[in-house]
């Protein structure tokens, strides 16, 4: 059996695997406050104060013996320009993901307290990590340098991007439920707790809308998305670096306009904060997808994905609405039911609704180069 963890910002989720068949899944989220663990269907609130504890409050929870696993698979956010590839974990690859904190300060730390709770309580079980920045390595140049002089550039300051894990798992379904044919120039939208679009060419990421860190691009849960370095530097005077970066990363985007982080909240709330709050979310993820398109010359298909692009019709809707002069066209009914293909019968683009599968695709991955491994 293999364990899959997924450790976010304040959550996270294991999925345990037997093959490629899915034995049971658990989550803890709101790690630090009042925890929620949830493993088969039951809830319970538990004081849980890190990922790490989190983690094993998991594994006690599921009745997990560890024993019983052939190794365990790490979602990590940042690898950095050196980590492009699912790969084994040693001293020096920890030692790498260590050196990515900077760049991703909500991320790398749950994932590493993820992978050391294992290595404490399982030292010989062997680790695999799988990394969000991997698919956008076949981005050209020219769309991850940042204009800096080559000094800074030399320091790895350049655009990496993210939701790679996610973006990888909806080529492939997106391949499924079109008949085995990929779309040629491919808009996808993974829009969860953190945002982002991908422009996914012939199966291949060319751009994105995250940068160095996950906090550029759209406006999201807490993350401003897109902002000028001049106003970084200015909150970063007012409010000192650490302030500055909370800000930016934890009090912003839809919190800071509407008052709630959470897309539900925010509907549910009906203040005119929380409906500009949703305004200003569709209208940057529209802003961003003409980028997109211009980085692929055109456009053939779109797929939203993530909590909210999998189940916010709404959202959808003022998205795809904001992408009519491209031919976009939603059929109503199919998007009110959240269905798999949600374009109408005059859409120039097709329109895929596809769940999020970050898990499965990981251990897809491990369990290829634990095969690799057994055999060579
Ligand atoms: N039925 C729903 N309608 C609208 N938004 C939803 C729904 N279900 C989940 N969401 C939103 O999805 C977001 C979380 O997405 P998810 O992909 O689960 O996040 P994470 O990035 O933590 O993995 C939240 O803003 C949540 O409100
Ligand atoms: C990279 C990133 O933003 O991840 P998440 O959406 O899980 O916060
Ligand atoms: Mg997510």
């Amino acid at each position: 059996m293999l364990l899959v963890v997924n450790a976010g910002s304040s959550s996270v989720k294991v999925v345990l695997f037997d093959g490629g068949a899915e034995l049971a899944r658990g989550m803890v989220a709101e790690i630090g406050g009042a925890a929620v663990v949830e493993v088969g269907g039951a809830k319970y609130a538990r004081p849980v104060a890190d990922h790490g504890a989190a983690l094993l409050a998991l594994i006690e929870g599921m009745g997990l013996s560890v024993g019983s696993l052939a190794a365990v698979a790490h979602r990590v956010v940042h690898g950095g320009a050196a980590l492009t590839a699912t790969c084994r974990v040693t001293a020096e690859v920890e030692a790498q993901i260590a050196a990515c904190i900077p760049l991703a300060p909500l991320h790398n730390p749950a994932n590493l307290m993820g992978l050391r709770a294992m290595t404490a309580l399982a030292p010989d079980l062997p680790q695999y990590v799988s990394f969000d920045t991997a698919f956008h390595a076949t981005n050209p140049e020219v769309a991850t340098a940042y204009a800096l002089p080559l000094a800074e550039r030399e320091r790895g300051i350049r655009r990496y991007g993210f939701h790679g894990i996610s973006y990888a798992a909806l080529v492939r379904k997106v391949q499924e439920m079109a008949g085995n044919k990929l779309p040629d120039r491919l808009l996808a939208l993974h829009l969860g707790n953190g945002a982002s679009l991908c422009a996914i060419h012939a199966g291949h990421s060319v751009a994105t809308t995250m940068g160095y860190s996950p906090l550029d691009g759209l406006t999201m849960g807490t993350r401003t998305g897109a902002i000028d370095g001049n106003a970084v530097l200015r909150l970063a005077e007012v409010h000192g670096i650490d302030g500055a970066a909370r800000i930016l990363n934890r009090e912003s985007g839809l919190l800071g306009l509407g008052g709630a982080s959470d897309m539900r909240a925010l509907r549910a709330a009906g203040t005119a904060e929380a409906a500009f709050a949703l305004d200003h979310f569709a209208y940057w993820a529209v802003r961003h997808a003409g980028s997109m398109v211009a980085a692929m010359g055109g456009l053939d298909a779109i797929a939203f994905t993530g909590g909210i692009g999998e189940n916010d019709r709404a959202m959808r809707a003022a998205i795809v609405e904001g992408l009519g002069y491209l031919g976009a066209e939603l059929d109503p009914a199919a998007n009110e039911a959240n269905a798999a293909q949600v374009h109408s019968a005059t859409s120039r683009v097709a329109i895929h609704v596809v769940p999020a599968e970050e898990e499965r695709h990981i251990a897809k991955e491990a369990m290829a180069i634990m095969a690799s491994e057994a055999s060579g």
